[in-house]
């Protein structure tokens, strides 16, 4: 018997990719503009920049949820920019994705929500779809709220509900748009906490788009700054030998330290 194939230590490549949106007047507006990037396996890297810099077009470009225009797109191992539509569909089970308005069914409950991606792509049998519902709903801390409805939930669980939902199908990667925009600032703590353990413990790999510095600080291992649709430059937070070219990137800088990694998670964690 073959031994099995070790994790490919790339988990994203994102090779020239390019993306153009049709401006209504006529025209096009390039919102990613040749972007080369690599996400290890087992990462997690922040995309940060300002408003309209790209960020969101290029998190979706790692799920084909936005097409390149050119340039390849390879996730786990599959060049998603080859593949048919079945193989594409396949292919993206592998890759979870969270929002920041969380995008869960109203009318079903908390279990039918972490349910509904093993239902339309999995033939599970009721038992074992019961327990790898019940076992995505204990790693995000809400094993309780089983039969809840999203509108009984406050906002932090909501997002716990997603993070679940996306952990359903046991994918390698995960991407995160603006997954705390929407929570305080102890909620945020917690979720942060929550992506951080199960980056640790299943070993997922994580992107993660915020506007916020401090989530970015106190989550990432790396940081890549989007200015004007390309990658202005890329770091390891813990890196301080090289100087920063960004604004951002020198904001950042705080944010590497083991002063702030002890005030952000606490002794315990940091
Ligand atoms: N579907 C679309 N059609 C037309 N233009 C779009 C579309 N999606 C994005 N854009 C434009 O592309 C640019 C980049 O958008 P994107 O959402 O990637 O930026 P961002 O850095 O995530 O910004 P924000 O932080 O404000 O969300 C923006 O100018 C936006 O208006």
């Amino acid at each position: 018997m073959n031994a099995p194939l070790p994790p490919p230590a790339v988990a994203i490549r994102l090779d020239d990719v390019a993306r153009s949106f049709a401006l209504p007047g006529g025209g096009t507006f390039a919102a990613v503009r040749g972007v080369t990037l690599e996400v290890r396996a087992g990462e997690i890297v922040g995309l940060v920049g300002r408003s309209g810099a790209g960020k969101s077009t290029l998190l979706r470009l790692m799920n084909l949820l936005e097409r390149p225009d050119r340039g390849s797109v390879t996730v786990d191992g599959a060049e998603l920019t080859r593949l048919g539509k079945r193989e594409l569909r396949n292919a993206r089970r592998r890759i979870g994705m969270i929002f920041q308005q969380f995008n869960l069914l109203q009318n079903a409950t908390v279990f039918e929500n972490v349910a509904f991606p093993l239902r339309i792509h999995d033939a599970m049998n009721a038992p074992r779809l019961k327990a790898r519902v019940e076992e995505c709903l204990a790693l995000v801390g809400l094993a309780d709220r089983a039969a809840s409805y999203p509108a009984q939930l406050s906002g932090g669980q909501k997002q716990r509900v997603a993070i679940a939902r996306a952990l359903a199908s046991q994918p390698a990667v995960l991407l995160c748009d603006e997954p705390t925009s929407a929570l305080d600032p102890e909620t945020t703590r917690e979720l942060l906490e929550t992506l951080r353990d199960i980056n640790r413990q299943l070993g997922v790999t994580i992107v993660i788009v915020s506007h916020e510095l401090q989530v970015l600080g106190t989550l990432c291992d790396r940081v890549a700054v989007i200015e004007h649709g390309i990658v202005a430059e890329e770091f390891s937070l813990d890196d301080h030998s090289a100087p920063r070219k960004t604004a951002l990137g020198r904001e950042l800088a705080y944010y590497g330290t083991e002063a702030f990694a002890a005030a952000a998670w606490g002794d315990a964690h940091a």
